[in-house]
C-alpha cells in the first residue's frame, strides 16, 4: 500500500527537479548521490520545510492540506544538524517529543536502554559527544511516532542517521527501523554508506545533480556502472565471500 507519493516534485533553483516516486508501507528507502546532489533538499520537502512545486501526498492527502500538528504526527525528522540549538537537559528535550507520543513505558525504556541513553538524561545537551547527540536526535524521532498499537502510515526521515555512530549503534538502529517498518512505517534515509545500503535498503534511489536517476533494489542499483554514473567518476565494486565494498579508482 503506497504511503508517499511524489509527483513531479521540484525545489527552487534545480535544487530538485521533477522528481517522481513512491514509498509503500513497511518500506526502508536508501537516498545515495554525491555531495550537493539534493538529497537534503529532498528530505526537507518531504517534511514540508521547503517551498516546492509538484506533488507530496502523504496517506492519500497532500502536505499542502495537513496542519503542522496532524503532519509531525505522522512523520519525523532528523536532520543534518551538528550543533545543539538550546541549553537544556537531555531528559527535557526529549520530553518535549514525549508529549506528541503514544508510546508506552516499557517501549520507552526500551529504547532509551538500547541507545543508551539512561545516563545521559541528566547531561547538557551541549556537553554530549557528536555520536551521543545524534543518538538522542534518533531517539526524539522514535518517541515522536511510535504508538504501541499502530504505526502504519508513519514515515520517518534521516539525514545520514549514521554519522557518528560507532558499530554497536549502527547496529541498534538498523533493529528499530527494522521494527518500525515491519508494523507499517517507511524510513527514507539519506547516506553516504554504500555497504550499509547494500545490506539494509529496500529500494535506493539514486540521486545526480537534483535528478532522480535510478530506483530500485539495493542489490541491482549498486552496481559498478550505475554507481560511476552517478557519482561522475570510476567506481569498482570489490567483491569477496561474504564483504561487498566501493572503491573510487584514481
Ligand atoms: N539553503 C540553501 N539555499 C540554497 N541552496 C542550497 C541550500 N542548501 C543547499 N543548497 C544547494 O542545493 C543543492 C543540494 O544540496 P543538498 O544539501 O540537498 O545536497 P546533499 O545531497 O544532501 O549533499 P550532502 O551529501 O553533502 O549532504 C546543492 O547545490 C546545495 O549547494
Amino acid at each position: 500500500m503506497v504511503l508517499l507519493k511524489l509527483g513531479h516534485l521540484s525545489v527552487n533553483n534545480g535544487r530538485l527537479n521533477t522528481f517522481t516516486e513512491q514509498v509503500n508501507y513497511g518500506e526502508r528507502v536508501h537516498l545515495i548521490g554525491a555531495n550537493g546532489a539534493g538529497k537534503s533538499t529532498l528530505l526537507m520537502a518531504i517534511a514540508g520545510e521547503l517551498p516546492f512545486s509538484g506533488e507530496i501526498i502523504l496517506n492519500e492527502t497532500s502536505i499542502r492540506h495537513y496542519k503542522y500538528n496532524d503532519l509531525s504526527r505522522m512523520q519525523s525528522m532528523v536532520i543534518q544538524q551538528l550543533e545543539a540549538l538550546s541549553f537544556m537537559p537531555v531528559f527535557h528535550y526529549l520530553s518535549l517529543y514525549h508529549k506528541l507520543s503514544k508510546m508506552d513505558v516499557q517501549q520507552l525504556n526500551m529504547l532509551l536502554n538500547d541507545f543508551k541513553i539512561d545516563k545521559l538524561l541528566s547531561k547538557n545537551i551541549h556537553h554530549l559527544s557528536g555520536g551521543e547527540w545524534q543518538r538522542v536526535r534518533i531517539v526524539g524521532a522514535f518517541i515522536q511516532l511510535w504508538s504501541s498499537y499502530d504505526l502504519k502510515g508513519k514515515l520517518m526521515l534521516l539525514d545520514e542517521p549514521t554519522n557518528n555512530l560507532d558499530v554497536i549503534q549502527l547496529a541498534i538502529l538498523d533493529k528499530w527501523i527494522e521494527a518500525f517498518c515491519q508494523q507499517g512505517g517507511a524510513v527514507i534515509m539519506s547516506t553516504h554508506n554504500l555497504n550499509h545500503s547494500y545490506q539494509k535498503a529496500d529500494r535506493v534511489w539514486l540521486i545526480k545533480e537534483g535528478y532522480l536517476v535510478n530506483s530500485g533494489a539495493s542489490a541491482l542499483l549498486l552496481d559498478e556502472k550505475l554507481l560511476s554514473t552517478t557519482f561522475n567518476t570510476n567506481i569498482k565494486c570489490i567483491n569477496d565471500v561474504d564483504h561487498i565494498d566501493w572503491r573510487v579508482l584514481q
